[in-house]
């Protein structure tokens, strides 16, 4: 038996039924029911655009989310391998979201030429809280004004001054090696530990000299906040900050920053100070030499291809490549002296935003080259008959002296040249670039629009694999940077250091750089690899990465005396 309990009092029955959490309910319902349907709508022009771009089938809802499921290597073959039926737009979804892949230069061309579709995609948020504002994520007015001022610090007769920072590095890690000789070991760790040293001395002028254990605990923290940052684009659910924020990743996420953050304001701190007390020589340890510039040999650097010597696609002109005139002596400063400076004179720039773009500087100029360099040995260990030309033309140049390299030799390095630009070929280190477009855009390979809202990635990886563009696209042949070869190929074809206003402005630094690491690790060293390239298990987090390791062996090598020239 059951007893129906009518309320006491009637006006209390109203007033339960009207409490605010039943007003909240009922309203709910319906605001949540609009919301759908603006949604829907303003998706419309979205959804039919992109009802006419190719495309794997997807399910409802989820549309192609479940197939980025798995380790970053079966993601990444699983993408590889998806987009083989598919030469010139793909288009995939995330659910809500729309990414359209573009691997036709003609396409590639219209989006990175573009002034308009600067936007970074949303995935750069997770950057924020090391880099804030720094000129990788930041767009718009802010990005084209510390744009302006940074291109000029990153001009080849500042890096000219680099040279015996680079050759000291060099040196330094091939000592370190020797206790590697014969012992099949990871050199990815031995290249990010130089590289990071390397930013430290030229990017923040903190020489090894002055270095105290802070400097030798920010470059840890650099190679660890990378990782960090690579596991949060691995792992889906920790893309939304709640769920990271829960996360011991967080946790460790804060403590890193802390010591990197550190640095960056000391070392900033200290170089004001010296400025203020007119002692900014002897802090400043980067500061340029200007008699020590060498002009090139008039028959070097004069070719079709000059560009190449600094990772650029032939024809291609950037903010990097004014003429060494238009580089007045004020410029010739290194980066943080010159961002200091144009502080000083009331300009454009921040403390916050000098901090920002040091360690954007320091993350990009990183773990990109150590990446490139790990690769570019893994190649010379499986391509034997290869390395045995590179080193040839090191003996050519070097004989058995061991004496540094001088900018004149880095553009003698010619067919070490074309090896590196195979490297980043194959095995480009940031392997796709991706936008927020704002406006539609219209495809110059098809009648395809892409619409506004989505976002829109340069597919390096595969565009550089296109069997239209590389006959053999899976081979490594040094050949394909032939300078015949590479001014009968459209000039978006090759856009590893990406291109256009938002190109790496790293490229000239990154490619000096590298020849001299490499060429001195060569001059020293015979690389064996006992892993073929089909063994590699790549990954693309951010950096196109083996998840294996860079597993090499190094043979101490006898350098040949210079032929006597007949
Ligand atoms: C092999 C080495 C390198 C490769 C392959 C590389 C590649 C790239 C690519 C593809 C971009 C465009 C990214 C995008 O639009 O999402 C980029 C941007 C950038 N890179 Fe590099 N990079 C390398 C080395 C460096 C170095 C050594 C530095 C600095 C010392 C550097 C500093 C930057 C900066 C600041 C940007 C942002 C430019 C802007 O948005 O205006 N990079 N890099």
């Amino acid at each position: 038996m059951s007893a129906t309990v009518a309320p006491a009092d009637p006006l209390m029955a109203n007033a339960n039924i009207a409490s605010p959490m039943n007003v909240f309910y009922f309203l709910l319902a319906p605001a949540l029911l609009l919301w759908f349907i603006y949604w829907r709508i303003s998706r419309q022009h979205m959804l039919k655009l992109a009802e006419k771009i190719p495309g794997p089938p997807g399910l409802p809802l989820l549309g192609n989310a479940l197939e980025l499921i798995g380790t970053s290597h079966s993601v990444f073959r699983n993408v590889i391998e998806k987009g083989k039926d598919f030469n010139q737009v793909i288009k995939i979804w995330i659910g809500p979201k729309l990414i359209v892949f573009l691997v036709d230069p003609r396409d590639v061309e219209l989006l990175l030429s573009s002034h308009v579709y600067i936007d970074k995609s949303p995935e750069y948020r997770f950057f924020k809280p090391w880099l804030g504002n720094g000129l990788l994520i930041s767009t718009g007015h802010k990005w084209r004004q510390h744009r302006k001022l940074i291109a000029p610090t990153f001009h080849l007769n500042v890096l000219k001054s680099f040279i015996d920072l680079f050759n000291e590095n060099s040196r330094l890690v091939v000592e370190k090696m020797h206790k590697e000789a014969g012992k099949t070991f990871d050199c990815h760790d031995y290249m990010s530990e130089c590289t990071v040293e390397i930013l430290l001395e030229t990017a923040m002028g903190v020489s090894k000299k002055t270095q105290d254990q802070s400097g030798f605990d920010y470059a840890m923290a650099v190679m660890k906040m990378c990782d960090i940052l690579h596991l949060r684009h691995r792992k889906m659910w920790l893309y939304p900050d709640l769920f990271f924020n829960m996360s011991q990743y967080a946790k460790r996420q804060v403590k890193l920053l802390d010591t990197i953050h550190s640095l960056t304001r000391k070392v900033i701190r200290n170089k004001k100070a010296a400025f203020a007390t007119g002692t900014r020589g002897s802090l400043a340890e980067t500061s340029i030499k200007t008699a020590e510039f060498e002009k090139p040999k008039s028959n070097i650097n004069t070719s079709t291809v000059e560009g190449l010597s600094f990772g650029q696609s032939a024809n291609l002109k950037d903010d990097l490549d004014v003429d060494e005139n238009d580089v007045g002596e004020k410029k010739r400063l290194a980066f943080l002296d010159l961002l200091l400076e144009s502080a000083e004179n009331g300009a454009l720039i921040s403390d916050e935003e000098i901090k920002n773009q040091v360690d954007t500087i320091m993350f990009e100029g990183h773990d990109t080259t150590a990446a490139g360099s790990s690769f570019f040995l893994s190649m010379m260990g499986i391509h034997q008959h290869i390395q045995d030309k590179v080193i040839q033309e090191l003996d050519d140049i070097f004989g058995d002296s061991d004496r540094p390299a001088t900018f004149q030799d880095t553009l003698e390095m010619k067919y070490l040249e074309r090896c590196l630009m195979e490297t980043l070929r194959m095995y480009p280190p940031v392997p796709i670039i991706a936008r927020s477009l704002k406006q539609d855009l219209k495809l110059a390979s098809s009648d395809i629009v892409v619409p506004s809202g989505a976002t829109i990635v340069v597919a390096t990886y595969k565009l550089h694999r296109l069997e239209t563009i590389y006959p053999n696209p899976n081979v490594f042949d040094p050949d394909n940077f032939l300078p015949e070869r590479q001014a009968n190929r459209h000039y978006y074809a090759f856009v590893p250091f990406s291109a256009g206003p938002r190109s790496c402005v790293g490229r000239k630094y990154a490619m000096l750089k590298l020849k001299v690491i490499l060429s001195t690790i060569l001059r020293n060293f015979r690389v064996i690899s006992d892993l073929k390239e089909e063994d590699f298990k790549l990954q693309a987090d951010i950096i196109l990465k083996r998840e294996e390791g860079f597993q090499i062996r190094l043979e101490p090598r006898q350098r040949k005396p210079k032929a006597a020239k007949a």
